[in-house]
């Protein structure tokens, strides 16, 4: 593949993978160690793309209960600890997500994946649900001095797959995907399925999909052209 191979970038929680259950599963454990009731997932899945440590604070500001930083950190650990042992758990490639990967990569697309999921979990998790393969760079909150939205992650995601930020498209669940591909200059897809408090249109995506049948390369290329790649 040249440099002028189209790249696609796709986020990983509520993106390719739904993580949410098992996301959940791990913040429930880590409060029950601080005698907290059990979160509904169905309250707590549009922040599951947050990170373990923003879900954590949410819990607590909604039951009103203080949360000390060193209590805070303790937990963070807690639900890391026991996320890392359950990989992947009950964690599945969304519906056509796979297809779409091979689609794309049929098509002449080189993929990556770029991430705020710690590097060494999301290394695992697509490694154990046979994904690793289909990227030619993974690139997860640790793995640069900047994550997103810093859109340096994007960009160097991209080039680390040795692809041409000017031809390339990201894909993503949220708020953080959509200000990180536009800073950058790089159109995005906004999945509807994923995890977001907010209505994925109102971010100001460039197009919005409701399922991976969508994620087409006639669409990936008309998104870059109309960026001007
Ligand atoms: O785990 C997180 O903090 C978010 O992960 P994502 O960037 O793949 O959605
Ligand atoms: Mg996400």
């Amino acid at each position: 593949m040249d440099a002028k191979t189209p790249t696609i970038v796709f986020d990983l929680d509520g993106t390719l993978v739904d993580t949410a259950d098992d996301l959940i599963a791990s913040l429930n454990h880590a409060l029950s160690t601080e005698g907290m009731r059990r979160v509904d997932p169905a309250w707590l899945r549009p922040y599951a793309g947050h990170g373990g440590r923003a879900m954590i604070e949410r819990v607590y500001a909604a039951e009103r209960r203080a949360l000390a930083p060193g209590l805070l950190d303790a937990l963070v650990k807690g639900f890391l600890d026991h996320y890392s042992d359950s990989i992947p758990g009950v964690s599945r490639p969304f519906p056509g997500a796979v297809e779409a990967l091979e689609r794309l990569a049929d098509a002449g697309f080189r993929l990556a994946v770029c991430t705020n999921k710690p590097q060494d979990y999301s290394d695992r998790l697509l490694e154990a649900l046979g994904l690793s393969a289909h990227f030619s760079a993974i690139c997860g909150a640790d793995a640069l001095t900047f994550r997103k939205p810093d859109p340096r992650h994007l960009v160097e995601t991209i080039l680390r797959a040795n692809g041409d930020p000017g031809r390339s498209v990201m894909v993503g669940d949220s708020r953080t995907d959509v200000d990180t591909a536009r800073a950058a200059g790089i159109p995005v897809v906004a999945v509807e399925f994923g995890y977001s408090d907010v209505r994925v249109h109102d971010l100001g995506p460039s197009t919005v999909i409701a399922d991976f049948g969508e994620l087409t390369p006639d669409l990936a290329r008309r998104l870059i052209s109309a960026a001007g790649g």
